[in-house]
């Protein structure tokens, strides 16, 4: 009777698909117990694009618990972003935050409870600590310079761009997070890479995908070799560094100073509540350790992965390297690149007098020569033109006008508000009209090589929708698992002209000026996207250009090394060496 009635529910699953009787948009046929997971493969995004293709823009996924997967520009506009609070919550993966951190903690799998007030306290904290400064960028910039002069020494020897990448990153998330700056050399950083690097494997294997569905898999995990015992003593080692961190931090702490670290205001905030005799709340010490882990873990790696797929994209384009150099000699030349360098002239209405004199007087300490007047700014502008060669002239001319018409809306904007040029001419930065629009490729490589190829999550975090919703006609239950794969547009060839192929020009326009795409999403959208977007964009392009500026990268062999990824939560390419040769 039994087996009768199980090969009719057989049947029914069969005919109707599982999908269409949970209510799911369709999908690729789930086996039993393990879903698609025959499907899995780390570079998901071409398989998904696959499936989109067969089953239409939103369609669900087994792997092995269904999910609900977007990965169409324009629907994760209309509801990951416009609908916002729908996809606030994320889908928690209970156990392995349990083994890792003793429950819901920390800002990417805490518990959706406390989601707003604790990214709320994050972005306000970092944003205090330093997040857009002045004095950040100089920390960045030394680590930089640090890193090229040690690459400058390296003469015959082949170098691992990884050693001084990860030093250089390291050092300035240490100090973000923590507040400690740490030498150069220090031990910490690599020890607790390679705890990073050996526990991935473990926390991103198939066992973990298993036990979040079948947690009683956990007390049998002998017959898998163990794999939670193992990661434990790493996550113990790891976990105790971050410990030892915050203790350090709490011996100089002072609450009536300016928190100079996240840990600091994490801090502050809690002693604020104890001295209000109110609850602690969710400000207790292992939301504090969690946090701070967070912090760390996502700024690191991903950062660190990124600038050495540049490096190695160097060497596989040695053409692009050229015209970067060129670029970037040409409207940098040998002064310190800043990150001004890369945004639009000031127009007036976001740089008010005292917004732009503030600016200015952060800037002015570490960049004394290069204050100019607006009159200055037209002069230059006018004798780099005349100088530009025939096929130049075409492009910077378009520029002169922008630069000039921008110059005079600013003027006129000013007088509006009954303050004249001369009030502020002193706080012109000479450098800042040279922006984004003039570091054309440099702009164009990052966006396409690092912003769109990058990728660094090749799958992203997954959200549960908060409430009911609709998406291309689907009902979408409240507490429906949602994956939003921005990366799947990035790779789509329907969005972008041959997607795999590396490109800086498709980011510039007839004109030559470069344009921003808004279906390029490396941060991710919506309510959970990263918090160190602002950060991370800061570094990747100080960095980057410094190198270039000061570099010139070679493959060891006549024939470059394969750009060939490993993958765990985190994708980044494969060990590579290369020769240095100084630049000035
Ligand atoms: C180039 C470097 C980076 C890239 C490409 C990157 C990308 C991402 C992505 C794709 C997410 C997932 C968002 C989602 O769930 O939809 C994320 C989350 C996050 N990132 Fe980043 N990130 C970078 C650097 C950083 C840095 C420097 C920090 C901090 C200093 C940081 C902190 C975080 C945090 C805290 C989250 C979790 C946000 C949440 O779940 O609410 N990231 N990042």
């Amino acid at each position: 009777m039994l087996i009768v009635l199980l090969l009719a529910i057989a049947v029914v699953v069969y005919h109707y698909g599982i999908n269409r009787i949970l209510g799911l948009p369709p999908g690729p046929p789930p086996l039993p117990l393990i879903g698609n997971m025959l499907s899995f493969r780390w570079d998901l995004d071409n398989v998904l694009l696959d499936w989109k293709a067969r089953y239409g823009r939103v369609f669900t996924v087994w792997l092995p618990a269904p999910m609900v997967v977007i990965g169409d520009h324009q629907l994760l506009q209309e509801h990951v972003v416009k609908n916002g609070d729908v996809y606030l919550a994320k889908k928690n993966p209970e156990q392995f935050m349990d083994i890792m951190s003793g429950g819901l903690y920390g800002l990417v799998f805490e518990d959706n409870d406390m989601v707003k007030e604790q990214r709320k306290f994050a972005m306000k904290s970092l944003h205090e600590v330093g997040f857009g400064s002045a004095a950040l960028e100089d920390t960045v910039h030394n680590n930089a310079l640090e890193t090229v002069s040690r690459w400058k020494k390296s003469g015959e020897e082949v170098v691992d761009v990884t050693e001084n990448i990860m030093k250089s990153i390291g050092n300035v998330v240490w100090n973000v997070t923590f507040g400690i700056t740490l030498d150069f050399d220090n031990e910490i950083v690599p020890t607790y890479r390679r705890l990073q690097q050996d526990s991935i494997p473990l926390m991103a294997g198939p066992f973990m995908m298993f036990i979040e569905m079948f947690p009683f898999l956990r007390n049998l995990e002998f017959l898998f070799g163990n794999p939670i015992k193992k990661l434990k003593v790493m996550l113990d080692k790891s976990n105790g560094m971050t410990v030892d961190a915050i203790r350090t931090t709490e011996k100089s702490f002072n609450p009536d100073n300016q928190p100079s670290s996240y840990v600091e205001a994490f801090l502050r905030e809690m002693k604020k509540n104890e001295e209000a005799g109110k609850p602690m709340g969710n400000f207790h010490f292992d939301q504090l350790r969690n946090a701070a882990a967070t912090i760390w873990g996502a700024g690191f790696d991903t950062t660190v992965g990124l600038l050495r797929m540049c490096c190695l994209e160097l060497i596989n384009h040695s053409d692009v390297q050229m015209k970067l150099q060129k670029e970037i000699d040409e409207v940098i030349g040998e002064r310190r690149v800043v990150n001004d360098d890369q945004k639009q002239l000031p127009n007036g209405k976001k740089h008010r007098p005292d917004e732009a004199e503030k600016r200015m007087r952060e800037r002015k300490d570490i960049l004394p020569a290069q204050i100019m007047t607006f009159d200055q700014i037209r002069n230059r502008i006018t004798t780099l033109l005349s100088q530009k060669k025939e096929h130049q002239r075409k492009v910077h001319g378009n520029r002169q006008r922008r630069y000039v018409k921008l110059i005079d809306d600013f003027e006129r904007d000013l007088a509006e508000e009954g303050i004249s040029l001369d009030d502020i001419e002193e706080e012109v930065d000479l450098e800042r009209p040279l922006d984004e629009d003039d570091l054309i490729i440099t702009s164009g490589e990052i966006y396409d090589l690092i912003y769109r190829l990058g990728n660094v999550l090749p799958i992203n975090f997954l959200r549960k929708t908060t409430q009911d919703t609709e998406i291309e006609g689907y009902r979408i239950a409240s507490g429906t698992t949602v994956l939003p794969q921005f990366s799947m547009v990035h790779a789509d060839p329907n969005e972008f002209e041959r997607p795999d192929y590396f490109c800086p020009d498709r980011h510039i326009d007839d004109a030559g000026a470069f344009i921003k795409d808004p279906r390029i999403t490396p941060f991710s959208i919506g309510k959970r996207a990263c918090l160190g977007e602002t950060l991370a964009r800061m570094e990747i392009f100080v960095m980057f250009a410094t190198f270039v500026q000061n570099c010139h990268f070679t493959p060891v062999g006549k024939v470059p090394p394969a750009v060939e990824f490993n993958y765990g939560f985190t994708r980044s390419v494969n060990h590579f060496d290369v020769k240095i040769e100084p630049r000035n």
